[in-house]
C-alpha cells in the first residue's frame, strides 16, 4: 500500500480527505501560484494542481501525491483577495450573478510518475448582497483566504441561492472525482488498510 500525501496547506482539503476516511499525510507545497491572465480557468486550475502535486512528489518516496487548486470565474479569474478592498470588489461582482467554481485535481505516483489531471466545475448563483452586508461579512475575516472571497461552508452560505454540481468542489476538493481517480491508481477506499483507524466506523 503506497503512502497517500495531500500537497496542500488548506484545512478544508484536509477535512474533506478525512471525510473520505483515507489514511494520509499532509505536506504543503510552496510553489508560486502565478498564471497568465488570458488562460482558460480550467487550464489554470489544472496546471496549478499539477505543479503542487509534482513539487511534493519530487521529495516523496513511493507515494501517491494529491494536489488541488480552486479558482472562481466570472468574466475573469478571481483568486484569493489580496486585501479587504479586493474582497469588496470581488463580492460586489459576484452579487446577484452566477459564477463558476473550478477545482483542478492532480494525482501523481512518485515512483512510476503516472499522472492524472482533471477538474470539476460547479455553478453557484449568489443573491443580491448590499454593500453594507458585504462589508460586515468581510469584517468577520472569513473571505480572506478563499478563492472568490467567500466560504460556502461558512457564513458565506447565506449568500448562496443555487448551486449546480458538486458542493465539495466549491469547498476545495471534488470528492467523487478524486474517488474515481484514486480507483485508477488501485486505491480501494472500502478496503480496511486504506482507511484511517480512528476507532470509529462510518457515521
Ligand atoms: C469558493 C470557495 C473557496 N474556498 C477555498 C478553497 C481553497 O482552500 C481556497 C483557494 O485557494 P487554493 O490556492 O486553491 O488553495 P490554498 O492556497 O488554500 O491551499 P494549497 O494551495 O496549499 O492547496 O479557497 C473555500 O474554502 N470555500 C469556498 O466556498
Amino acid at each position: 500500500m503506497k503512502k497517500i500525501i495531500l500537497a496542500s496547506a488548506s484545512p478544508r482539503r484536509k477535512q474533506l480527505l478525512e471525510q473520505m476516511k483515507l489514511k494520509f499525510e499532509v505536506i504543503p507545497s510552496n510553489i508560486f501560484e502565478d498564471y497568465q491572465e488570458n488562460r482558460e480557468p480550467e487550464e489554470v486550475a489544472r496546471d496549478l494542481a499539477e505543479r503542487k502535486a509534482t513539487d511534493i512528489a519530487r521529495i516523496s518516496e513511493d507515494s501517491l501525491v494529491i494536489g488541488a487548486d480552486t479558482v472562481v470565474f466570472l468574466d475573469e479569474i478571481l483568486g484569493k483577495p489580496k486585501d479587504e478592498r479586493e474582497a469588496l470588489k470581488i463580492l460586489k461582482k459576484l452579487s446577484g450573478k452566477t459564477h463558476y467554481v473550478i477545482t483542478g485535481i492532480a494525482v501523481i505516483d512518485s515512483s512510476t510518475k503516472k499522472l492524472v489531471v482533471d477538474h470539476e466545475k460547479t455553478a453557484v448563483k449568489m443573491k443580491k448582497i448590499s454593500e453594507e452586508e458585504i462589508k460586515a461579512y468581510i469584517s468577520t475575516g472569513e473571505p480572506m483566504d478563499k478563492a472568490g472571497a467567500y466560504g460556502i461552508q461558512g457564513l458565506g452560505s447565506v449568500f448562496v441561492e443555487e448551486i449546480h454540481g458538486c458542493y465539495f468542489n466549491v469547498v476545495g476538493l471534488p470528492i467523487s472525482k478524486l474517488y474515481s481517480i484514486l480507483k485508477g491508481f488501485g486505491v480501494d477506499l472500502f478496503k480496511e488498510e486504506v482507511r484511517k483507524q480512528d476507532g470509529k466506523g462510518f457515521e
